[in-house]
């Protein structure tokens, strides 16, 4: 099985480029800025990563993010992400980024969407992968915060797809962002959400009525809802599903009883994810082997799900049409 999953063309849909961020370069960026990380050495601070919740990961996601400075930080970032995921056949990313994490500590916007981009033209040079971002908003800032992100990003708009909403989920419902939302829509970028993850239904709810996301990120808690669950197939909503996140943030217990399996049993489609594969110890061809492994999975649903990461990419259908032939040979 693994060297089936190995050969498969991998397209993902939700990382955070943050997220990705290994401990060997932080301590390395972290040096070069002359920055010191609250831990003796690389070993020490994997051994913090023993979360409960998100809250647990999120703390040290922007403790971790805080030694990124220079454009060449950000591309240092971008650029090992690539290469380890290309190893793992990752042909088509759209990536994630936290711009509020950088310029509430004063790191302009153009150093990182710089870095960001030239890290992209440079992976598609060197590694065969081709990659857009998504901008998305913390939604642990309020909504102000978030109009003033999107108004500085603006002049950047050819350089981004969509928009998201990411970090601390109970408590802070999409609902609280429809009106930058609506104007990110009436600007013409696609939006994604996150909603599910720990929070309710509710959110997955407003995530579709009130933002009008194009796919929904996680989306673990819809299985609670048979209503929603209709409705998610009936639309044919991509989920952006994370086994390993969701194991290593005890969403699930273990990957044996992971919702993947049941999402397609129920209709719904399922992408399959790495969300911050150096915090959740895997990238997206482990994600796919960890579920291949523990899950009733045959190789249709695994090749399918493959494929579902480029039907529901956001990218025009000359480019779709020439990442599905890939799958001519597997
Ligand atoms: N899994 C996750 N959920 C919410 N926000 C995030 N930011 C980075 N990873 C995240
Ligand atoms: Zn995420």
């Amino acid at each position: 099985m693994h060297g089936f999953v190995d050969a498969l063309p991998k397209a993902e849909l939700h990382i955070h480029i943050e997220g990705s961020f290994e401990p060997e370069l932080m301590f390395g960026i972290a040096r070069r800025n002359e920055i010191s990380l609250p831990y003796a050495d690389v070993d020490a601070l994997r051994r913090a990563y023993a979360f409960t919740r998100l809250q647990d990961f999120l703390d040290l996601y922007y403790q971790g993010m805080s030694v990124l400075h220079t454009e060449q930080d950000f591309y240092d970032l971008a650029i090992a992400y690539f290469e380890k995921a290309a190893s793992q056949n990752l042909r088509y990313a759209e990536v994630f980024f936290d711009p509020q994490g950088h310029t509430s500590r004063g790191v302009a916007f153009s150093t990182v969407i710089g870095g960001l981009t030239r890290a992209i033209a440079d992976a598609e040079l060197r590694f065969d992968l081709r990659a857009k971002l998504i901008l998305c908003f913390l939604r642990h800032l309020d909504e102000a915060d978030a109009e003033r992100t999107l108004d500085e990003a603006l002049p950047y708009r050819e350089k981004f797809v969509g928009i998201g909403l990411d970090s601390s989920e109970i408590g802070f419902p999409p609902s609280k962002f429809r009106n930058v939302f609506r104007r990110a829509r009436d600007e013409g970028f696609k939006i994604v959400c996150h909603a599910g993850e720990e929070g309710p239904p509710e959110y997955v709810w407003e995530a579709l009525d009130i933002l009008g996301a194009d796919r929904i990120d996680h989306g673990n808690s819809a299985l609670q809802d048979m209503d929603l669950v209709r409705r998610l197939a009936a639309d044919k909503m991509p989920l952006t599903v994370c086994p390993l996140s969701n194991y290593r943030l005890c969403g699930v217990p273990e990957l044996k009883v992971h919702p993947a399996k049941r999402m397609l049993d129920l209709g719904l489609f399922v992408t399959i994810n790495s969300d911050d594969p150096a915090y959740f110890g895997g990238y997206v061809g482990d994600n796919f082997k960890a579920i291949a492994e523990h899950l009733p999975l045959s190789a249709d649903e695994l090749r399918m799900m493959a494929r579902n990461g480029f039907l529901a990419g956001f990218m025009d259908d000359d480019d779709r049409a020439r990442c599905l032939a890939l799958f001519a040979e597997c």
